[in-house]
């Protein structure tokens, strides 16, 4: 198996020490867990977003590779704390802490506390797009359907 590594670094050094280290949660979990690395505990209303450090710091230098944060699973659909971007894009040529911005878009009060995990971080491959200008461009059988053209059923 061609697995890539990417060293990431911990600038918190209360990881290791009150907190695990981020960690893949099972054999072949694609997301690096990551806390909030908080000092003290962080309220977040309906509707407000916060930017949350992360306590890590990455380069990932091989432009062939990115990452993106994503939301947790069960923290989205039962709390409602997803990201207030979407999902994070880390470019290969970004150095500099993790941070992960935090959207409460429920509409109870949700409290994130020190060292929490809130979301997770995934290495992906890139291949990029070369752009070419044309006049006509034929469509295949499939044609140009989409936005829900095939129907729900
Ligand atoms: O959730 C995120 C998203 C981005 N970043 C870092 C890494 C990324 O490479 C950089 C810039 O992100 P992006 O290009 O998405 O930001 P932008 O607002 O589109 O542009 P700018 O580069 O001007 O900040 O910020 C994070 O730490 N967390």
């Amino acid at each position: 198996m061609n697995t890539h590594r990417l060293q990431v670094r911990v600038l918190d050094s209360r990881f290791g020490t009150e907190w695990p280290l981020p960690a893949y949660a099972t054999a072949h979990s694609a997301g690096l867990d990551l806390r909030a690395a908080l000092t003290e505990p962080l309220q977040l209303g309906p509707g407000e977003t916060a930017l949350v450090p992360s306590g890590l710091a990455i380069h990932i230098a091989d432009p062939g590779l990115c990452a993106v944060i994503l939301p947790r699973s069960g923290l989205g659909h039962r709390h409602g704390i997803v990201l207030g971007n979407g999902t994070g894009l880390i470019d290969a040529d970004y150095q500099g802490p993790l941070m992960i911005s935090l959207w409460n878009r429920s509409d109870s009060r949700f409290a994130i506390m020190p060292g929490d995990r809130v979301a997770q971080l995934v290495l992906l491959p890139v291949v990029r797009a070369v752009l070419q200008v044309v006049d006509t461009f034929e469509t295949s059988a499939r044609g140009e359907g989409g936005f829900g053209h095939t129907g729900v059923r």
